[in-house]
C-alpha cells in the first residue's frame, strides 16, 4: 500500500535528521521549497503535490512566500489535507477559522519558543527600567563625551524593577512564562488581562491578579507587556495610551500591528510612557525611524523567539503533531479546534 503524502514547505531540516527519517518512514514527503503565491497556486491547481494529508513547515525563514493563508489559498487545498503543523508561535498570517471550515487543524509551535521569547521579554523589561539601550549606544559611539554623559546621567533616570507592577496582556504560555521569570527574578507584582482567567493555583504560584478590564489594568501597570496574538485588531491606540499609567513602560513581544506606532511615539514624547522595548514592529521589516532615534526605546529585529533551542523545537513539534495526529486522531498543539466539525474528522 502506498504511503500518504506530507507536503513539506520551505526550509530544509537542520537539526532533527533522525526524527525526520521517522516521518519519511510513514509518509511520502514532497517538497515545495520556496514558491511565490502564483507558483504555489498553480501547483495546487494542477495537483502537483498529489492528495497530501498534511503540511509541515519546520522553520520560518522560508515556506511563507505564498503569503497569507486566506480563503483564496485554502480553497485550493486538496480535501485530503487534515493538518498544517508550522513553526512559530504567531499565526496572524493564517485564517485558522477558514482552515477549520475545510476540516484542517492548524498547529502552532509556541511551546517550542516559549523560553526564548520569555527571556527576550525579560531583557526588554529590564531595559525599559534601566535604559540599557542608551548606555549601550553611548559606549558603541566610542565618543568620550557620550560615554561620560551616560555614565553621569543615567543613574538619575533609571530604576530597579523589584517590587513594581508588571501588567501582562495575554497570559498564555509565553505570557505566563514571562510572569514566572519576572516574579522569581525581580519580585515584580504580576497583574494580567486576558479573555480567560487562569486557574487559581496558577495565579497563586506567581501571586497574579486578574483584571477583566484592560483599561483598569493599564492604569495600574508600571510596565505593560503585550503577549497576546494579533487577531486582526489593534489593541493599543491613542485612547488606550491616554489610559495607561503616567510615566510607565511598554514592551511588545507579540505583533507590531497590535500597537499604533504614531500613538506610541506621542506617548513617549509627552512622557506618558517613559520607555519602551519592542521586538516587533508595525511595518516589518521596516523599523520606524523616529522610534529608532529614541534613546529610551530598545529595539530588536523580531528575534525574541530566535534560538537554536526554538529551531530544534519547531522542527520536532511539527513532526510530533503530524505523527501523533495520524496515530491517535488528536494533534498536540492545535489552535482552531473550536471551529472544527469533529463529526467530519
Ligand atoms: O514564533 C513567533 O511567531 C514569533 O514571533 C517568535 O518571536
Amino acid at each position: 500500500m502506498s504511503k500518504p503524502t506530507v507536503l513539506h514547505l520551505g526550509d530544509d531540516i537542520r537539526w532533527n535528521h533522525d526524527f525526520y527519517a521517522q516521518l519519511q518512514e510513514k509518509f511520502t514527503v514532497k517538497r515545495s521549497y520556496s514558491m511565490n503565491r502564483d507558483g504555489f497556486k498553480d501547483a495546487l491547481k494542477s495537483n502537483k503535490f498529489g492528495d497530501f494529508v498534511a503540511m509541515y513547515r519546520p522553520f520560518w525563514n522560508t515556506g511563507g512566500e505564498m503569503g497569507n493563508w486566506d480563503d483564496e489559498l485554502i480553497s485550493l487545498l486538496p480535501q485530503s489535507c487534515k493538518i498544517y503543523a508550522s513553526a512559530g508561535a504567531g499565526f496572524d498570517w493564517v485564517d485558522t477559522k477558514r482552515m477549520a471550515e475545510s476540516g484542517i487543524i492548524y498547529c502552532n509551535s509556541a511551546a517550542a519558543c516559549t523560553e526564548s521569547v520569555a527571556d527576550a521579554a525579560i531583557w526588554l523589561i529590564l531595559s525599559t527600567y534601566r535604559l540599557f539601550n542608551w548606555s549601550s549606544a553611548c559606549a558603541r559611539s566610542c565618543d568620550v563625551e557620550q560615554f561620560k554623559d551616560a555614565n553621569r546621567n543615567i543613574a538619575a533616570m533609571t530604576h530597579n524593577p523589584n517590587g513594581s507592577t508588571l501588567g501582562i496582556i495575554g497570559l498564555g504560555k509565553i505570557g505566563y512564562r514571562i510572569a514566572q521569570k519576572a516574579f522569581a527574578s525581580f519580585g515584580m507584582r504580576v497583574i494580567y488581562n486576558d479573555i480567560r482567567r487562569m486557574p487559581t493555583e496558577m495565579e497563586e504560584a506567581i501571586d497574579a491578579t486578574y483584571y477583566q478590564s484592560l483599561d483598569e489594568m493599564l492604569a495600574k501597570s508600571d510596565c505593560t507587556v503585550v503577549a497576546t496574538p494579533f487577531a486582526g485588531n489593534m489593541l493599543l491606540d491613542a485612547d488606550k495610551f491616554a489610559k495607561i499609567k503616567h510615566g510607565s513602560r511598554l514592551v511588545n513581544i507579540a505583533r507590531g500591528k497590535l500597537i499604533d506606532e504614531g500613538a506610541l511615539i506621542s506617548a513617549l514624547q509627552t512622557g506618558q510612557l517613559i520607555s519602551a522595548g519592542l521586538d516587533v514592529h508595525y511595518n516589518e521589516p521596516v523599523v520606524n525611524p523616529i522610534l529608532a532615534k529614541m534613546r529610551n526605546v530598545e529595539l530588536l529585529s523580531h528575534t525574541a523567539g530566535a534560538s537554536v533551542e526554538s529551531h530544534v523545537g519547531f522542527e520536532r513539534l511539527g513532526i510530533e503533531n503530524i505523527l501523533t495526529f495520524f496515530k491517535t486522531g488528536q494533534a498536540l498543539t492545535p489552535v482552531n479546534m473550536q471551529w472544527i466539525d469533529r463529526t467530519k474528522m
